[in-house]
């Protein structure tokens, strides 16, 4: 890979390696439920521990305010330790005096995980006094979450300005395998954006339908703009104060001549519960106290359909709760589809995001794509042509 330093140009041996990793992985009941992003970083880890380094790991997980039990990364040691088949030493602050002893107390090869960086408001503020917190722990940075490289914050971005800096070996290859499939797609193309982060991926979208020539849409976002055109969503995921953005960007596509793909019916229930009654019915006719958890199978038949006349697809965001039987039925169904496509030599599709890979080995699909990101949000800004400034901060000056 050009441009950035990589492992192969870093003297790793006694060092102490400060790495940012993406461990923002799904779980329920305190376990991790799809390991992608654990195992995506084991070749950087082993790496760096067999040429003699200390690796320490940094990463975020959830979105707190603040220190919080629910969210810290101790309960991802297990998961991680078992991957990697070696010991985690997990220390509970990532900045401080413990995780200086900590980490000098470790012997060369050892891994040590920090607590979530968010835990301190000054990750996300990219605040320099926080960023020399983390550099004092640390000789080296390698950077391999690209899954969270749109993030200007101090774990992703200020570091590589204060220490000596390297691309990790998954950011390499999330980059040269999205160039390689993507940087000239075969059109028409077919983006698929769902899930529940809205409001963080809502603005994207803006640019999106000038790359593509048809943008379907599902999940959360698609309550908010089934809001936008009037339709009552009753109790869904919806953010109604971005109705106007959902407005604006359908008269971008519009200018564009990109073509906007919404349900037109829809899987309800009262509950957010697996196999709660549930019943289908057109987005029109959804009870004030019903959420959409699914796309009906109108819907479904469309995409299915749509998919037969592009030959790339791009997919962040499941179409519904497919983590709750049975509203992982339309999530499901297109993902086969477009794995049945892909293997038919008709179709290049390319998916990612952290809860869009599990509902990829969920369908049983992921290795039937033509490739499977870690990344959601930096996936889709990188699609945008966006300059992520996780990756800007690596080039050589
Ligand atoms: N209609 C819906 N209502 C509530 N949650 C939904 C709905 N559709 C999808 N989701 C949720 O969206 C989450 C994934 O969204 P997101 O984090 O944006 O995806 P990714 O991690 O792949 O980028 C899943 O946990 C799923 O349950
Ligand atoms: O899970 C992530 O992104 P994704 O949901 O877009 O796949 C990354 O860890 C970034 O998390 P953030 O969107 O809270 O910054």
């Amino acid at each position: 890979m050009t441009g950035f330093r990589t492992l192969d140009d870093a003297e790793l041996a006694g060092k102490r390696v400060l790495v940012r990793v993406d461990l923002n992985v799904p779980m329920e009941d305190g376990k991790v439920t799809d390991t992608t992003r654990i195992d995506r970083i084991l070749p950087t880890i082993r790496e760096i521990s067999q040429k003699g380094g200390k690796t320490v790991l940094l990463a975020h997980f959830g979105r707190p305010k603040g220190r919080d039990e629910k969210n810290s990364l101790r309960q991802v040691v297990p998961a991680l330790a078992h991957a990697l088949g070696q010991p985690v030493i997990f220390v509970d602050d990532c900045i401080g005096d413990d995780v200086a002893k900590a980490i000098s107390a470790a012997r060369n090869g050892e891994v040590l995980l920090l607590e979530n960086t968010r835990f301190h408001a000054g990750d996300e503020t990219n605040d320099p006094a926080f960023v020399s917190a983390l550099a004092a722990n640390g000789d080296l940075f390698v950077n391999d979450a690209f899954s969270a490289a749109h993030r200007a914050h101090a774990s992703t971005e200020g570091l590589a300005h204060v220490l000596p800096a390297y691309a990790g070996r998954t950011m390499q290859a999330e980059l040269e395998a999205l160039s390689a499939g993507l940087d000239n797609p075969a059109r028409p193309v077919m983006a698929i954006v769902g899930g529940a982060k809205v409001s963080t991926k809502l603005e994207l979208l803006g640019n999106l339908v000038k790359k593509v020539d048809i943008l379907a849409i599902g999940g959360g976002m698609a309550n908010t703009f089934l809001a936008a055109r009037g339709v009552d969503v009753g109790k869904s995921l919806c953010e109604h104060d971005l109705v106007g953005t959902a407005r604006e960007i359908e008269e971008k596509a519009k200018a564009a001549g990109c073509e906007i793909l919404l349900p037109v019916d829809a899987l309800v229930a009262r509950e957010f519960k697996a196999n709660p009654g549930h019943r289908v019915v057109p987005v029109g006719d959804v009870a004030a106290d019903e959420m959409i958890l699914d796309a009906g199978p109108l819907s479904i038949a469309e995409v299915v359909l749509k998919l037969d006349t592009v030959r790339t697809l791009v997919w962040n965001g499941p179409f519904g709760a497919f983590e709750l039987r049975p509203f992982d039925t339309a999530t499901v169904t297109v993902a086969k589809a477009a794995a049945a496509r892909v293997k038919a030599g008709k179709l290049v599709a390319v998916a990612g995001g952290g809860d869009t890979v599990a509902a990829m080995n969920h369908a049983g699909v992921a290795d039937d794509l033509s490739y499977v990101s870690t990344a959601g949000g930096a996936f889709l800004e990188w699609m945008e042509g966006k300059a992520l400034p996780g990756v800007e901060a690596l080039r050589r000056s």
